[in-house]
């Protein structure tokens, strides 16, 4: 069974989708998003799955999405902010290389801006931030198998660190 050369989790504005491109070409493997692949498999943006059919139904898709790619994409995997929610999600990265993109709230704040595209952070983005990242730090932890430390530092070498992490 193929698996990922790296599956990255953490906040929303952590990287996960920008370092995850850097990652991959880097590597000179598939870069592969599970909010991407929602958005293919419902045929609209998540703003619109949130609005039509509820956060609920976007947590199934997004178990779907992540059950599929773990396991058929071989190069680098980002998942949503809020995919380690799911107990099935955190069960079935048991045996990943997964890596913790970790942010704090001054970061990801800014680099999230009003929460454009994050139908979640559409009101009140810094308390809301804040609320998701307290509830779900534990979460980020108990999935990783290393952890990356943001704050203050670029894509690109965040994108050098984990090569050099994921060099056996
Ligand atoms: N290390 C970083 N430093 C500065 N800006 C960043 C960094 N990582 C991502 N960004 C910017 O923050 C925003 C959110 O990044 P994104 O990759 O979409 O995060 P995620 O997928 O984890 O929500 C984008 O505008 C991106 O360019
Ligand atoms: O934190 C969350 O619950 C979400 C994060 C988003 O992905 P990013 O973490 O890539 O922004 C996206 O999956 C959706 O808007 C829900
Ligand atoms: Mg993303």
């Amino acid at each position: 069974m193929t698996k990922p050369l790296c599956v990255l989790v953490g906040a929303p504005g952590s990287g996960k989708t920008t370092v995850g491109e850097e990652l991959a070409a880097l590597l000179g493997v598939d870069f592969r998003d599970t909010d991407a692949d929602i958005e293919r498999m419902a045929g609209k943006p998540i703003p619109e799955i949130f609005i039509d059919e509820g956060e609920a139904h976007f947590r199934t898709l997004e178990r779907a999405a992540v059950a599929a790619a773990l396991a058929s994409h071989g190069g680098v995997l980002a998942l949503g902010g809020g995919a380690v929610l799911a107990e099935e999600n955190r069960a079935a990265l048991v045996g990943h290389t997964v890596v913790h993109l970790s942010v704090e709230l001054p970061d990801a704040v800014k680099r999230v801006g009003l929460g454009a595209g994050r139908p979640l952070l559409a009101i009140n983005p810094r308390a809301t931030l804040k609320h998701l990242m307290d509830q779900r730090r534990p979460l980020y932890a108990e999935v990783a198998t290393a952890t990356v430390v943001t704050d203050g530092r670029n894509p690109p070498e965040l994108a050098a660190e984990i090569v050099a992490l994921l060099k056996p």
